[in-house]
């Protein structure tokens, strides 16, 4: 199910005034809230890249929009955007962080929350050790031309495995996750046909049975301290590698993933589909100053 972001009732330019935020992370993944429960908030890339900068703004690796859902089972909608303002169908972290804010504004009163994306549907569950754990749906792995891409970084280039969580990934097995380098540009995937869109990329190593770590080069925000829909991909991809399918044998399993920003467990379930269990934190609540916007301008010469 893919869900769309509800339409604006903007009537007033919000940005020209004091505008409400917070600040949150996921392992370090790091996000701008900014609560709009009547959708008023129309934010360009522009708009978004300069709230995610690190010096000219209030830095994160993406925006997330709370916004009343215009129908369906969910009361609220995720709209998430990465740091350069591109949109994203789906964030693992975000939307733990997402719901966080929600209980904590007194907005989510259950232990499980749904929470609509343009991926579709997400239930979020509350832990009572202070974690959450995201249903994320099934992982899809197109076979066929798509099925296998290459990787390349750092001069050097790795068979990755094509996993789709709602949005795009390609998972490249290493020995050290040093191998990549800097990350400081996208790295190379072929055939580019085979993301449209362009791709997350994950680079993975085992540390041990049922143990991963990875780093992270993120479409729209570069590399990052963690990856949710990534941890997951590369659960999947692994779990494939090593020989488990747990909707084809009906039982699940299970694979800690340690990112550079803390660690996360990912479940494929007997059915097929996959949870993600982490923390998520808020950890500031303030309002932007309308001249961060009049920087904008000036900086857009
Ligand atoms: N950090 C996120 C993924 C955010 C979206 C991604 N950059 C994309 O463009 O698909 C996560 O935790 O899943």
């Amino acid at each position: 199910m893919t869900t769309d972001a509800p339409r604006s009732s903007r009537t007033t330019p919000p940005l020209r005034h004091a505008l409400p935020f917070l600040k949150g992370h996921g392992t370090e993944n790091d996000f701008v809230i900014l609560p709009d429960p009547a959708g008023r908030l129309e934010l360009t890339a522009a708009d978004v890249a300069l709230l995610c900068d690190r010096r000219a703004g209030l830095g994160a690796d993406g925006v997330l929009r709370v916004v009343r859902a215009d129908s369906g089972p969910a009361e609220w909608f995720m709209d998430y955007r990465n740091a350069d303002g591109s949109i994203a169908e789906m964030c693992g972290n975000g939307v733990r962080v997402f719901a966080q804010y929600l209980r904590r504004a007194g907005l989510a009163k259950e232990d499980e929350l749904p929470v609509a994306t343009r991926a579709g549907l997400r239930v979020v569950t509350f832990e009572p050790d202070g974690r959450l754990t995201v249903a994320m749906g099934s992982a899809a792995l197109p076979s066929g031309p798509g099925e296998s891409v290459t990787v390349t970084a750092a001069g050097r280039s790795w068979p990755a495995r094509h996993v789709d969580m709602g949005n795009p990934h390609a998972v490249a097995f290493v020995d050290d996750l040093a191998e990549p380098g800097a990350l400081l540009d996208p790295p190379g995937v072929a055939p580019a046909e085979a993301y449209p869109h362009g791709t997350n990329v994950e680079f993975v190593t085992d540390r041990g049975p049922g143990h991963l770590a990875l780093r992270v080069h993120e479409r729209g925000s570069g590399e990052t301290r963690s990856c949710g829909t990534g941890a997951c991909a590369a659960m999947v991809a692994a779990a494939r590698r090593d020989g488990l399918d747990p909707a084809a044998e009906g039982r699940a399993a299970t694979y800690t993933v340690d990112v550079p920003g803390g660690r996360l467990t990912v479940t494929e379930r007997a059915d097929g589909t996959v949870t993600l269990t982490g923390p998520a934190v808020i950890l500031a609540e303030g309002t932007i100053d309308p001249a961060l916007w009049e920087t904008a301008r000036h900086l857009a010469g």
